[in-house]
């Protein structure tokens, strides 16, 4: 299938600091992910495809849509499911009431329907038992999933999902993945996330954004790829060339980098593929 949501040349400054800066992106159905170190643009990046944040300059299109005109953003955000990175919550309200709530503001007029679509919702998140608690009752990881069922009101072709996995414990970050991998089947989800093996796990394709810039869109497996020949296994801690170390479970040294002496190779991952795109400074954590 073809592109859903595209980016060309997207500029957006805050006072001088120019956080986006001239992004292109292309993407279609299936699980996206949107990599990136702390303050790279990605939630700016993500506000703008959600129609909630106007760039200064550059095109998008989301379905086709083109968000800088009026009633195509209408369009596009009758269509759209976003999980913006902190979302607002009524405290007072219960979790049912919170989401029908938003089912209202997207227009889901028919009370019946709105009911059924709102437990269904509740369900697809495992909250169902909790429908009736308040808001102010649950806890960080229960809040963060009630933020991401009423992403999933009206099931949109384009989910924008912020971090989705914050807060969540394994058990549900793996329900978590079910679900986004089943949601990615026909319809295009673009999540932005710091974890690589979310990334790993999930997705088709990763972008990888740093101060501004897609600096990486290719497969996860491509990502790790290109680490081949960069990371390391030693018995003793490598004293130079090497961009990042630490030491690992079973005593020995995993780094990235320059071979240290008698060091063998390992496999490498999409968090080493990561790091070493980004080519930060040399850093160590033992
Ligand atoms: N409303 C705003 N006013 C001024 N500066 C802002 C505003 N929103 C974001 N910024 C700045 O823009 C930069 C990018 O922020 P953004 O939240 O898009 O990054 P991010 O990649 O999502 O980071 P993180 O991984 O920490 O969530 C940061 O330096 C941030 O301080």
């Amino acid at each position: 299938m073809g592109t859903t949501v595209s980016v060309r040349a997207l500029t957006k400054e805050y006072g001088r600091a120019r956080v986006l800066d001239g992004i292109d992106l292309a993407i279609g159905p299936g699980v996206t992910g949107l990599l990136g170190p702390n303050g790279a643009g990605k939630t700016t990046l993500l506000r703008c495809l959600a129609t909630t944040l106007a760039p200064d300059g550059g095109e998008i299109r989301v379905l086709g849509h083109d968000p800088a005109d009026r009633a195509r953003r209408i369009e596009i955000r009758r269509r759209l499911g976003y999980l913006p990175q902190d979302p607002g919550y009524y405290p007072h309200f219960t979790a049912f009431e919170l989401v029908d709530y938003v089912a209202i503001l997207k227009e889901i007029t028919d009370r019946r329907t709105r009911y059924r679509e709102v437990r269904r919702v509740l369900a697809e998140v495992d909250l169902a038992d909790r429908s009736q608690t308040k808001v102010r009752k649950l806890s960080g990881g229960m809040r963060q999933r009630l933020a991401f069922a009423q992403a999933l009101l009206g099931d949109p072709d384009v989910l924008i999902l912020d971090e989705p996995t914050v807060g969540l414990d394994p058990e549900q970050r793996m329900r978590f993945r079910a679900l986004v991998s089943r949601l990615g089947e026909g319809r295009t989800v673009l999540l932005s996330t710091h974890q690589t093996e979310d990334v790993a796990a999930l997705c088709e394709l990763v972008v990888v954004q740093h101060r501004g810039r897609v600096i990486f869109q290719g497969a996860p497996r491509d990502i790790a790829a290109a680490a081949k020949g960069q990371v390391w296994l030693s018995e003793s801690p490598p004293d130079g060339g090497s961009r990042l170390f630490w030491r690992t479970a079973d005593g020995r040294y995993r780094s990235l980098g320059d071979p240290p002496p008698n060091a063998v190779p390992a496999d490498p991952t999409v968090e080493d593929g990561y790091l070493l795109l980004l080519g930060e400074p040399a850093e160590v954590a033992a």
